[in-house]
């Protein structure tokens, strides 16, 4: 009996975690796609997949099934798909091919019986394509669906038995807490193996994102004094020109602190804070982040109310306010901004802080990290007769968005006559010709859902600790009244988030340079 129960659990296992080793050609797979018809789906998956498809990293070997409640035909499928990818080609062939390879099934996700034809479905595929039996299933619709369709995947046989991978990617967000993200992720779990889960964060797309270990690790001047005796403090700015446009009913409920905060900023400043790993694979690398995580302090209330500021936008701009948007509630509390100062409990950062912001309705669209580095202990320069002579923070800035750069601001001699200090950018900015070539950030991550590498999705352990750090900051702010609006529109946000630094003798340095 005992032997009995051991086998099906190992077959229970082998077929959760198929062959879901790293996969060197990423060419051949069956895609399912839930919320086939969705927003996000028509702007950003399917031009996504094309760039895969028109740069050949997906060729002959793959197809593409997607689902929704919807009745469509696979032409008027294709014709969507067609129209979704018009931006990225000319040529109207290729289009045509690409477009040949998708296929529609109307799908109701709260059906269980509806699942059933799956497996059929994605077998011909199978054999027709020549996928190898691998399976990628994207859920890309409303987060109270993402348990149910892995439950059922699992439960009513949709995934592949025979050799292939099965791999499930999940949007965002994650959970509203940290309470409902691990009973999602219990959720998950009990269908799927880790490894094979992929959680998207865009912004591990992003270049800038992806080239902060090489900046840091790959050159000894900078990882030598990436620490608290050389950096001042650290700041990152994710902010955003556009409102809430039409996304009322998800956004009032979400707000910038969970929309933007818990994943794609402490993401960002994991990269920054976590040690070196051994090497660069995505084990090592997610133990790293998780450690950096772990140590940032988790606020009490008191805590909180310094620490985190929150704002909502009003009128500004000739742009109305954040409560008279379309589907916004008139009395919303919601935060469509947020701006904390965290800091670390371990060696390396103990006394430097890493200020963060991001909101909507701010002055520019900016995805930026400036590094400030501390002065000199000793300015000879503003003694004597060398005058006027006072030197400046050195400040690395990794530019995220919209354009791709680095700078580094240096203090060197003022040309004129006599001993004059002025500050230089040494910059890099990437040209439009090549920032043309940088694949979209959903195109590199499909790439590497295609190749089995996680390195660039957000394990559950950072996950958990993203939203153990945030948990008491939306505490405080569910159960105390705000003042709002509190910042105009075409501004970049409210006055307590400058005095936050303020009180620690620093500033913002974009956009006061
Ligand atoms: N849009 C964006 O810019 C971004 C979106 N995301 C995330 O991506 C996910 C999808 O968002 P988005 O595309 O905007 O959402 P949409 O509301 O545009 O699309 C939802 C999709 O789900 C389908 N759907 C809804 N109910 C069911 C059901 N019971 N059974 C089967 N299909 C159903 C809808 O089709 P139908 O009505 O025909 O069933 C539609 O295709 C969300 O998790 C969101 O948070 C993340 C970042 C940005
Ligand atoms: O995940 C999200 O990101 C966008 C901002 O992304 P970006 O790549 O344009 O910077 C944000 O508008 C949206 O509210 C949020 O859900």
């Amino acid at each position: 009996m005992l032997f009995k129960c051991v086998i099906l659990y190992m077959s229970i296992e082998i077929i959760k975690g198929a062959n879901d080793m790293p996969t060197e050609n990423p060419t051949r797979a069956t895609f399912m796609l839930f919320g086939g018809t969705g927003d996000l789906a028509l702007r950003k998956l399917y031009p996504a997949i094309f760039n895969l498809y028109k740069k050949g990293s997906l060729s002959t070997h793959f197809a593409l099934v997607g689902l929704s409640r919807k009745a469509l035909t696979d032409e008027e499928f294709r014709a969507k798909i067609i129209e979704s990818i018009s931006s990225e080609t000319d040529d109207k062939a290729q289009a045509e091919e690409f477009a040949s390879h998708f296929y529609w099934k109307s799908h109701d996700v709260t059906n269980t019986d509806h699942y059933k034809e799956l497996g059929k479905i994605a077998d011909e595929l199978d054999q027709k394509y020549e996928t190898d039996g691998n399976r990628i299933f994207y859920v890309s619709m409303a987060p109270r669906f993402f348990g149910i369709v892995a439950k059922n995947l699992k439960e009513q046989g949709v995934l592949s038995t025979n050799g292939g991978f099965n791999r499930l990617v999940i949007e965002k967000p994650f959970g509203r807490d940290y309470a409902s993200a691990k009973e999602l992720n219990d959720e998950l779990t009990s269908a799927f193996n880790e490894n094979q889960i992929y959680r998207i964060d865009h912004y591990l797309g992003k270049e800038t994102t992806q080239a902060i270990p090489v900046i840091r690790f790959g050159n000894p001047i900078i990882e030598a004094i990436w620490n608290q005796n050389y950096i001042k403090d650290v700041q990152i700015t994710l902010a955003e020109k556009l409102g809430v446009e039409d996304r009322a009913g998800y956004y009032d409920t979400a707000g910038a602190l969970r929309d933007m905060i818990q994943n794609h900023t402490l993401q960002i400043v994991s990269y920054l804070a976590m040690d070196e790993p051994n090497s660069f694979v995505d084990t090592e690398i997610r133990r790293e982040k998780v450690k950096a995580l772990e140590s940032m302090e988790i606020y009490d209330a008191d805590g909180v109310k310094q620490n985190f500021v929150r704002g909502q936008y009003g009128a500004g701009d000739g742009t109305p306010a954040y409560r008279d948007e379309p589907g916004v509630p008139h009395d919303s509390n919601n935060n469509t901004y947020a701006a904390g100062k965290i800091v670390f409990n371990n060696p390396r950062w103990g006394k430097t802080p890493f200020y963060i912001r991001s909101g909507k309705k701010l002055a520019t669209k900016t995805g930026r990290i400036d590094i400030e580095f501390k002065k000199p202990i000793v300015d000879i320069f503003a003694k004597g007769t060398h005058q006027p002579a006072e030197l400046k923070s050195n400040v690395l800035t990794l530019l995220i968005d919209p354009k791709i750069g680095i700078t580094l601001e240096i203090n060197t001699k003022n040309s004129a006559q006599g001993m004059h200090t002025e500050t230089v950018d040494l910059s890099y900015l990437q040209s439009d010709a090549r920032a043309a070539e940088v694949p979209l950030p959903y195109e590199r991550l499909f790439h590497d859902i295609l190749k089995g590498d996680g390195t660039y999705f957000a394990s559950w352990p950072e996950v958990a600790a993203a939203w153990k750090y945030v948990d008491p900051v939306q505490k405080l702010w569910d159960t105390t009244q705000p003042d709002f609006p509190n910042y105009e529109s075409g501004s970049m946000g409210p006055k307590a988030a400058d005095e936050l630094l303020a009180r620690d003798g620093n500033s913002w340095y974009f956009p006061n340079k």
